[in-house]
């Protein structure tokens, strides 16, 4: 891919892909400008400032798993409320090495402060959410994130991916993501058989559900920036997965949640990780649990870091509601669907945004009755 580099004074400098005529957007070269770029520019209605902080209730794994009966039921029935109303609660105890962690944090910031040929050197292909993303600006042409992104798929080797594009000095930071990974699966597996108790259907059956199960784990990289008022880290958003558990780092706030008619901030708690319900599990709860809008707001004098891991179903399992879940009229809300389909609706017709699922399900309906 031959990309020439156009200067924007003061040393910026953004990038233009020749071949596809994509201008490529860096926010880590556009924090010492004045003004952001007006392709950042995002409309005033979602840049709402959060009004409170929210009251998301902390779940120590190790209790409710092995705790007493009674340690276990007030376990439940804390995380039952939360994914009722606004599906976000925070997992302490959760047994991932702190050490890895942070070295997940450490290694990608490195790569993020990157000169621009290394980061275009993993830069994400068409239709591929492999490698790095500067503002998704190779995707997107408005409403452009103040964010640069680095992500990895369960479907390959993050050692041999970064190995061959970066050199072989970067296999063990390869490989310490695939640890991180497989730290998270283990937690995701417990947080389903929660969820299973929690729905009355018992601790297996999401657990042996997602035991095969896709991820993707995203780092998410949100410099300064000089206008923080006017855009987005991430913008108001779903889910469209099927779980996230966020890793924040622990020095700024910027998470928020859209929950009763307000935004309500969920700064950082040390030891703590963040964990959502998606779109995708709201579906096989036939809407019971709620996967909530969020976003991420920047600001003018520090950076920020996240990693999402993202839960994805095998691509190919029908998703559908247990029967158990469907209420006395019988009706379900989503037709069936798989990951494949949810996935593919957005990364080539629909960006994700705070109507996916919605317009997703009208768009299974259409083509459906189109057939
Ligand atoms: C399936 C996915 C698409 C996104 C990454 C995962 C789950 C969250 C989605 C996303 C973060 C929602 C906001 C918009 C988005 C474009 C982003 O800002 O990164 C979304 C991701 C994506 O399409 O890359
Ligand atoms: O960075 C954050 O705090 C949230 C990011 C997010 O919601 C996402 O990547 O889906
Ligand atoms: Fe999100």
């Amino acid at each position: 891919m031959a990309t020439s580099f156009l200067t924007t004074g003061e040393n910026n400098s953004i990038s233009k892909d020749a071949l596809h005529g994509n201008t490529i957007f860096m926010p880590t070269m556009l924090a010492n400008r004045p003004t952001i770029p007006e392709q950042f520019l995002w409309p005033k209605s979602d840049i709402a400032p959060a009004t409170g902080i929210l009251d998301a209730p902390v779940i120590d794994l190790q209790l409710a798993l092995t705790g007493d009966a009674s340690s276990v039921k007030e376990q439940v029935d804390a995380l039952c409320a939360a994914c009722k109303t606004h599906g976000f609660f925070l997992v302490v105890n959760h047994g991932i090495d702190p050490q890895i962690l942070n070295e997940a944090l450490e290694r990608a910031e490195e790569i993020f402060v990157m000169p621009l040929e290394t980061k275009l050197k993993i830069m994400q292909k068409k239709g591929s959410m492999w490698g790095y993303s500067g503002a998704h600006s190779e995707r997107f042409s408005a409403k452009l994130p103040w964010k640069e992104c680095l992500s990895f798929k369960s479907d390959g080797s993050v050692m041999e991916h970064l190995g061959s594009s970066l050199g072989k000095e970067f296999e063990p930071v390869g490989l310490m993501y695939e640890k991180y990974s497989e730290a998270m699966k283990n937690l995701t597996l417990s947080i389903m058989e929660l969820l299973g108790l929690s729905l009355g259907i018992g601790k297996d059956y999401y657990r042996d559900f997602f035991q095969d199960c896709d991820h993707i784990t995203r780092c998410n990289y949100y410099p300064p920036c000089p206008q923080p008022e006017l855009t987005q880290g991430t913008g108001p958003h779903s889910d469209p997965v099927a779980l996230t558990i966020l890793h924040q780092q622990d020095k700024e706030e910027g998470l928020e949640v859209f929950t009763g008619g307000k935004w309500q901030s969920l700064p950082p708690v040390p030891g703590a990780l963040v964990v959502n319900i998606g779109d995708t599990f709201m579906a096989m709860t036939n809407d019971i649990y709620k996967s909530c809008v969020h976003r991420a707001v920047v600001n003018q004098h520090s950076s920020r870091e996240s990693i999402a891991f993202f839960v994805c179903p095998q691509r190919n399992k029908v998703i559908r509601a247990h029967d158990s879940l469907i209420g006395p009229n019988g009706k379900r809300l989503y037709p069936d669907f798989t990951w494949s389909q949810l996935e593919a609706f957005t990364q080539k017709s629909c960006r994700a945004d705070d109507k996916t699922i919605k317009n997703f399900a009208q768009h299974l309906s259409e083509s459906s009755s189109a057939e």
